[in-house]
């Protein structure tokens, strides 16, 4: 609820303080989850931790799981089980483990079998269980989609899956506040995936680093729900922590019905739409950075390069490194048009695709579809695109656009029509590019081989792609579809069907609202049992002392550090040989040029990278795993990308920001040298083989004191619990509607938690003599 304190509020800091449970002299904070979406790919040694220690899934009524990034795009209709449908063993391990584990914590989950089964950024919003004013996260980064609700909502690592898990809370600091106002009108043709590349493009894919950002203006009040989850996706690409647009009135119709949302037209809605109402920012309120754009400057904007960062209007040319004057950009830019095949100066709609990928839980949803859908409608797809895909975001979203006859209208102009999941967006599943293709694609990400090895992705809208697939190149919407309305601003909904009667009447609900402390929030607490409240199990870290390796690279994203085909273990061990898999090995032989292939630098404890945001992109926590195996222990590199640097605290290492640059050069020379580097937690200091300072540097108080001490941060959370609980107490009084309903029901008698409600009509997971086909 809005705080009394006078003085002015973003709506990120009033959403971050409605959750605080403890606040740490250094600024450390308990914050509590409302919300956890859990998926395959970063759960399951999360589930292992809580089995080993003895540990509960807290609030099984504020988590919802599903299978995405791994599943087969290909027909359901004689689709038993995921066990048999699956061929590829680590996919089809990694989504029964999923199985087995929501049956044994209880959760609801949206199997194969289940139409509302989708990207879990797709399904959270789409089923109410994404709501104004709430905390959101989920092992992945493209939580920050979320965030197009209000809600404060970001990616995080497996350790944080398991924090979550075991205590619904997370301990973090406050961000920065970063404003991004868009005003004015967008031309014709324009949507909100131009105006979020075009953001990028202007402030860099380290622009956001630390902060989250609020979007406003003219043209953010304009978009529609599913144009605003479009932008807030993409925050990420732009190093932010989270995105965040102020709920209003399109927020409010977009979540009337659906089956999580408190009901339309009860007291619970009329109270949850008062609070949400007051979640804007307070006038005056103060940002730690500004940027404005008028929307008249913006052009159906496409990728190029390599990073999302490296964006031009359709109208325009591929850059040349002589183009920038950043000598990392340069470098990144010659290296962008090699891997792109590109040569600078090439009208970028003289570029010939070869495959159009139309998904991604930035633009598969119905809206994207049906834009996708009006510019091929009659046409072909070009003979020189060898595949044209639609992947719709959900089960839900792809029953929809049947029903508005989308699927036909793709069919037959020549594209597939396939069943939801992650798919091309980064290829854990079939669906991939082969070596040097090209891709027209929905996606967000345009990393070295992010759709398949040696691929090359170009980012663009639904529209654009779409016309991409007709035309057979890069391609101006504008002019292929004859007075094209403003695509993306219109608000029409997905039809929810209410899948399941939420079973409060509303005698029920004002005896909640009346008496909330006869309706304890069902809460799982781990304190009990074994292993509940004990704070031990990472080895201390104090001083490394060994060989450093150094990296001249800017931008390194996770996808490099370790690419997507080794995240289908279900282990966090083994993966040191993956590590920089692409850039180590050619053809399966290593690379001789790449550092940790030569000699001493083989058994580097320290990585020194020289150019800024290392550990940009997805949450993969298989990424300081990775370098762990290997042997490197500490990371040091001017800047970090925020879901990285947490993610190596908590496996017990040490990033390390040298933001001077003559201190960082050295530390270098001194990699590059091949002499020891030492990193001294204890003073703060970075020493040279002799022991001689070369910099201090800063980290967190409680950071430093969980490092030395070797604590895990779960067993410390554990001992916070009666805050939590009183922080549970107040949460059911002030927002009642989150406590769980509707697919898990509350427990009358008390706080034990009740199984899952019973299967539902749609729920076609448990349902054996059901048709799959819908
Ligand atoms: C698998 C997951 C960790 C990852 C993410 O965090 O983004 C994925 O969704 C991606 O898009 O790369
Ligand atoms: S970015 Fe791609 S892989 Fe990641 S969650 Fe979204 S659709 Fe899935």
């Amino acid at each position: 609820m809005p705080s009394a304190e006078s003085k002015p509020k973003t709506l990120y800091d009033k959403v971050f303080q409605d959750h605080i449970v403890n606040e740490q002299e250094d600024g450390t904070c308990l914050i509590y989850i409302d919300r956890h979406l859990v998926h395959e790919v970063t759960s399951p040694q999360a589930f292992e931790g809580l089995k080993n220690a003895g540990r509960q899934v807290r609030r099984p009524d504020c988590t919802l799981a599903t299978v995405d990034h791994n599943i087969p795009t290909s027909s359901r209709k004689n689709f038993k089980n995921a066990g048999d449908f699956i061929k590829e063993n680590d996919s089809r391990l990694q989504c029964t483990t999923l199985e087995e584990n929501v049956k044994d914590f209880g959760l609801t989950y949206f199997g194969m079998g289940d139409k509302r089964q989708g990207i879990v950024h797709i399904i959270g919003p789409e089923q109410g269980f994404t709501l104004p004013g709430t905390t959101v996260v989920c092992g992945d980064s493209h939580t920050s989609t979320h965030g197009a609700f209000g809600a404060l909502a970001f990616g995080i690592g497996t350790s944080e899956v398991e924090h979550v898990l075991a205590t619904q809370t997370l301990i973090t600091r406050r961000s920065k506040n970063m404003r991004i106002q868009v005003d004015g009108e967008l031309p014709a043709g324009v949507t909100s995936k131009d105006v979020v590349l075009h953001i990028i493009g202007v402030i860099g894919t380290a622009g956001g680093n630390g902060a989250v950002i609020e979007f406003c203006g003219s043209v953010i009040r304009g978009l529609s729900m599913e144009a605003r989850m479009s932008m807030c996706n993409m925050s990420i690409e732009g190093g932010a922590r989270a995105g965040m647009i102020a709920p209003d009135e399109i927020t409010f119709e977009y979540l009337k019905g659906r089956p999580l949302a408190p009901k339309y037209g009860s007291a619970e809605w009329n109270k949850a739409t008062s609070y949400w109402s007051s979640l804007k920012s307070d006038t005056g309120a103060k940002y730690d950075s500004e940027v404005f754009i008028d929307g008249k400057d913006i052009i159906p904007t496409i990728s190029w390069g390599t990073s999302p960062q490296d964006v031009v209007p359709i109208t325009g040319v591929v850059p040349s490194p002589d183009d920038f004057e950043d000598e990392n950009r340069k470098a990144s830019c010659k290296r962008a048009l090699e891997y792109m095949g590109l040569v600078s100066g090439t009208p970028m709609k003289e570029v010939v695709v070869d495959k159009v990928f139309i998904g991604s839980c930035t633009n598969a949803r119905i809206e994207d579809l049906r834009a996708a859908a009006k510019v091929v409608k009659g046409r072909k797809v070009a003979s020189n695109i060898k595949r044209a895909m639609i992947v719709p975001g959900s089960g839900l979203v792809k029953e929809q656009a049947e029903s508005e006859g989308l699927d036909k209208i793709f069919t037959d102009s020549g594209f597939e029509w396939r069943e939801a999941g992650c798919s091309m967006c980064l290829g854990m599943n079939p669906d991939i590019l082969s070596p040097k293709e090209r891709c027209a694609s929905t996606s967000n990400r345009n990393f070295e081989g992010r759709q398949g090895a040696q691929g090359r992705t170009h980012l663009m809208s639904p529209a654009m792609a779409a016309t991409a697939a007709i035309v057979g190149k890069l391609a101006d919407v504008r002019e292929h579809v004859v007075a094209s309305p403003v695509l993306g601003k219109a608000s029409p909904k997905i039809d929810v069907q209410p899948v399941f009667e939420s079973p409060e009447t509303e005698d029920e609900l004002d005896r909640v609202l009346d008496h909330p402390a006869d309706n304890e929030p069902h809460t799982n607490s781990s304190a009990p049992a074994s292993g509940g409240g004990k704070s031990t199990g990472l080895p201390a870290f104090t001083t490394l002392k060994g060989i450093a390796a150094p990296l001249d690279r800017a931008n390194v994203d996770t996808d490099a550090i370790i690419p997507k085909q080794f995240l289908k273990t279900i282990k966090r061990t083994g993966l040191g040989t993956a590590l920089f898999y692409e850039l180590r090995y050619t053809d399966d032989k290593e690379n001789p040029d790449f550092v940790l292939n030569q000699g001493i630098y083989r058994n580097s404890k320290i990585l020194v990278v020289t150019g800024p945001n290392f550990g940009c992109g997805s949450s993969r926590e298989h990424a300081p795993w990775a370098l762990l195996d290997f042997g490197i222990k500490c990371i040091i590199a001017p800047s970090f990308a925020d879901i990285f640097f947490n993610n190596t605290f908590k496996n017990g290492m040490l990033p390390v920001v040298v933001s001077d640059e003559v201190a960082l050069q050295k530390i270098a020379d001194e990699a590059r040298a091949g002499h020891e580097v030492e990193v001294d937690l204890v003073n703060q200091e970075i020493k040279d083989a002799q022991g001689n300072k070369i910099t201090a540097f800063e980290v967190e108080a409680f950071r430093k004191h969980c490092l030395i001490n070797g604590l895990d941060d779960i067993g410390l959370t554990l001992q916070m619990e009666s805050k939590i609980r009183s922080f549970e107490s107040k949460r059911t009084l002030d927002t009642p509607w989150l406590d769980g309903s509707a697919y898990l029901r509350r427990d009358r008698r008390g706080a034990t938690m009740v199984e899952a409600a019973p299967v539902p009509k749609t729920n076609r997971g448990d349902v054996t003599n059901e048709p799959l086909e819908w």
